[in-house]
């Protein structure tokens, strides 16, 4: 593995300067996929910086390379030759394999023949790290997404939103320092959705964990992150990046109040695009 520049050290023209600790720094990464019918261009090459803490959602039209760029992020698909992605310093698949970084998709993916303790506890054995000597924090995560009780169940015996919250705790149990939801709320209906939104919110500010969060949920973005990153396709690029300035905790009135609707109609334009071609 090549040997990489701190984030704050990586002076590049495309990223922009920020005060105080990064942890994401994407400068110039861009991705086309060689496909039997041809090159498909899932992203142009973008930049951003993920400041140590920070709540960013990204949302877009589907296609744009939201879970594309998720991906580079998590190691999983590297960027085109000119673009690079660092997380805390390090390459993303090295921060993986090291279980800094906690993954939770929109199919939660648990293993139907482990109960709902032992899913939760997965990652801790394929990292190689005693799962015995981490039982206390593996309750406390169930704990922590509402489950309680349910430790010997088995995933065919939960509801959706219940495997959704599982996939939340696996996510969490390795304490990671960056965390990576890609809709991970996408098939729950809007109430639990939302009990999910203030739970997550609840999460994040116990932990501190910096979380990226694609969704296609306007109102989620604007509810939980600090800065929302918004992407158009065609090809896959960042068209605006926009701060929610609404003080934390947020409560769930939040969502009923006039300035939250008037930032989300901000937002449904500029994903609209100015010409409304999106
Ligand atoms: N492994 C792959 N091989 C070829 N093309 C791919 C691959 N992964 C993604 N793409 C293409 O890249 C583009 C971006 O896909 P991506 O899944 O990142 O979009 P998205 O914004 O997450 O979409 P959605 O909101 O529907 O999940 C799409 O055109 C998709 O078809």
């Amino acid at each position: 593995m090549n040997a990489l520049p701190a984030p704050e050290s990586l002076t590049s023209p495309h990223v922009p300067e920020t005060v105080g600790p990064v942890d994401v720094i994407i400068d110039q990464a861009g991705k086309t996929f060689q496909t039997a019918r041809g090159p498909v261009r899932a992203l142009d090459p973008i930049s951003l910086k993920i400041p140590r803490g920070a709540f960013v959602a990204l949302i877009g039209p589907s296609g744009c390379g939201k879970s594309t760029l998720l991906r580079m992020i998590a190691g999983l698909e590297q960027p085109d030759e000119g673009g690079a992605v660092l997380v805390r310093s390090k390459h993303p698949e090295q921060f993986r394999k090291e279980g800094e970084l906690g993954i939770a998709f929109q199919d939660p993916a648990l293993l139907p023949w482990r109960s709902v303790a032992d899913n939760v506890a997965f990652p801790l054995q394929i990292l190689g790290r005693p799962v015995k000597r981490h039982q206390a924090t593996v309750q406390s995560l169930i704990e922590l997404v509402g489950l309680k009780g349910y430790e010997q169940a088995l995933p065919g015996q939960l509801s959706g939103g219940m495997r959704q919250r599982v996939a939340i705790a696996r996510s969490l149990v390795t304490d990671p320092s960056v965390l990576l939801l890609d809709e991970p709320f996408g098939a729950l209906d809007q109430i639990l959705r939302r009990a999910m939104n203030v739970e997550l919110q609840r999460i994040w500010a116990a932990r501190q964990t910096t979380t990226l969060l694609v969704t296609h949920g306007i109102d989620e973005a604007v509810f939980l992150a600090d800065t929302v990153v918004v992407m158009h396709a065609k090809p896959g690029r960042i068209a605006e990046i926009i701060t929610v300035p609404f003080a934390r905790p947020r409560l769930p009135s939040l969502f009923s109040s006039p300035d939250f609707h008037a930032l989300c109609d901000r937002l449904t334009e500029s994903l609209h695009g100015e010409d409304g071609s999106q």
